[in-house]
């Protein structure tokens, strides 16, 4: 197995003095290669600042993410935004889709941002096995929830990325929809030698995950 994913002394504060908040307060963190991870734990505990730090949309006050061999939080704020784009797929609980354009134009957005060309090939099979294939020209707001979260999922799989990373993509959805949901996102990223990591409040599935991580006050708890 080789780490995809590593994190060493990651600290992010916010505030200062007695109003500082301590969100993540020393955290080191190890993801192999194909590994599917739940992080758990009690609102405000830092999971969300945790997983934005490791897919470089924030930036830690102190410590290091290294994503392969790169060292993410060196980048420069242009560089890492191209390097994320190519390197991890995010899924966020309220879908994140651009309201006036279609399905598949959503799903191949972030590739045409780096003026790629989209695999129309490997991005229909995973429109076929997330049962998108009839939907492709609707509009988002046409969509049930998890049908909309489902587009997300292809999105964050279209560049093919090594790394997807979802915060509480199952939050806005009725129990029978997550499992659904869940179960499709680990079987493309198994089809796909993806690696997940994924906030959930849900025990059913984070019994899903191959690891679970709980998160208390900035630091891991238990691995
Ligand atoms: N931009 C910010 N400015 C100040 N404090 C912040 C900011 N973002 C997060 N925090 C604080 O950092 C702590 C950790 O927040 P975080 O969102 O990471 O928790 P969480 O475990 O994801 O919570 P939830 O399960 O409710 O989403 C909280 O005390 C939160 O209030």
């Amino acid at each position: 197995m080789s780490t995809v994913l590593k994190a060493r002394g990651l600290k992010k504060y916010y505030g200062k003095g007695e109003a500082q908040v301590r969100a993540l307060d020393g955290v080191d963190l190890d993801i192999e290669k194909g590994e599917f991870t739940a992080i758990i734990g009690t609102s405000g505990s830092g999971k969300s600042t945790l997983l934005h730090m490791l897919g470089g949309l924030d930036t830690p006050t102190a410590g290091k993410i290294f994503v392969g061999n790169t060292e993410l939080s060196a980048l420069k704020s242009e560089e890492a935004a191209v390097f994320r784009r190519k390197q991890i797929g995010f899924i966020f609980q309220n879908y994140n889709l651009i309201p006036v354009l279609s399905v598949w134009e959503n799903i191949v957005f972030p590739i045409s941002l780096d003026r790629q060309k989209p695999d129309r090939r490997f991005i229909m099979e995973i429109v076929k096995l997330l049962g998108l294939e009839k939907k492709l020209d609707s509009l988002p707001n046409n969509l049930s929830g998890g049908q909309q979260q489902r587009v997300a999922i292809a999105r964050a799989l279209a560049g093919k990325p090594s790394i997807i990373l979802a915060d509480e993509p199952t939050g806005n959805l009725d129990s029978h929809t997550s499992d659904d949901v869940v179960g499709l996102l680990k079987m493309t990223a198994r089809e796909f030698h993806q690696t997940i990591v994924m906030i959930t409040h849900n025990p059913e599935i984070a019994q899903m995950a191959d690891r679970v991580i709980r998160i208390e006050d900035g630091r891991i708890a238990a691995d």
